[in-house]
């Protein structure tokens, strides 16, 4: 079978495939190697031979995991790479190695997906956008903090904002202004999270009319969903490009 990873700042996205390279077997999220490798232990049922991986974290970070990798299962592993061009699609960093690798990997699937102009919008540690024409164009896009950023900044650099995760939660029950800390931080950053949303859509409907088309994708996309009733919500974008970046011959 075929192990698929998503190396983010705060997470890593698994899956195992069938060798088919399409059926989804089992996936799931974790927050260390140490976790990933509990996770994958009971290998002999998935008898992993090939592995897939992208990577935002550093060279040492990423290198280190391949070499657990191999070393506990004995896979290959192919490891996506920054292109200035692949299916269609023409980077548009002025340095192409710096666009982050999920964010080339999102926009890769997207496209793939819409056959034409997209907007792919990735709720993550950071939050991204990026803007592909319907020629491929990649025109670029933004990075913002993401939710769990947002209110963490202002827990770590205020001495009055405290409050649990239990309490978050209950504050998303309604957007009205909030009454107590929590709510006013909490929908706070929900609103600009909101805010970002609507923005970039209209940016979008500026360069193509209603001619495009939204993916919301990363671990908080849930959050907006409501906000882009039209967006397709891909929780696994990012595999889809890491399958046209990596395939596996
Ligand atoms: N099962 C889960 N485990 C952890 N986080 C989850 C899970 N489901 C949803 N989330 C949410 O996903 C967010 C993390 O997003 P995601 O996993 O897309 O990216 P990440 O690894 O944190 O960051 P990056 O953008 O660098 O990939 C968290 O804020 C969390 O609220
Ligand atoms: C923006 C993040 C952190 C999103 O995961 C990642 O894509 C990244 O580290 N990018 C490098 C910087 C850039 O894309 O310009
Ligand atoms: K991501």
């Amino acid at each position: 079978m075929i192990l698929e990873l998503d190396c983010g700042n705060s997470f890593i996205k698994w899956r195992v495939l069938r060798a088919d390279g399409v059926t989804p077997v089992e996936g799931g999220v974790v927050s260390s190697d140490s976790d990933l490798l509990v996770s994958l232990s009971n290998a002999e049922k998935f008898q992993l031979k090939k592995c897939r991986l992208v990577s935002v974290r550093t060279p040492e970070e990423t290198d280190s995991l391949v070499a657990s990798l191999v070393d506990v299962f004995g896979v290959s592993v192919a490891r996506a790479v920054p292109a200035r061009e692949m299916a269609g699609v023409k980077n548009g960093y002025q340095d192409y190695e710096r666009l982050g690798l999920d964010r080339w990997l999102a926009l890769l699937g997207g496209y793939h997906l819409a056959s034409g102009a997209c907007l792919v919008l990735d709720f993550g540690t950071a939050i991204t956008a990026d803007f592909v024409a319907a020629d491929g164009e990649h025109l670029g896009g933004f990075i913002c903090p993401g939710m769990p950023l947002m209110r963490n900044q202002l827990r770590t650099h205020t001495r009055r904002i405290r409050y649990d995760d239990m309490a978050a939660e209950r504050a998303h029950e309604s957007l009205a202004p909030g009454r107590t800390t929590v709510e006013a931080v909490e929908r706070g950053c929900m609103l600009m999270l909101r805010g970002f949303v609507l923005t970039q859509l209209e940016l979008a409907r500026q360069y193509w009319g209603k001619d495009f088309v939204v993916f919301l994708t990363g671990g908080d996309a849930n959050l907006v969903s409501g906000v882009v009733p039209d967006a397709k919500v891909v929780p696994d974008l990012v595999f889809v490009g890491l399958a046209m970046a990596c395939p596996l011959s």
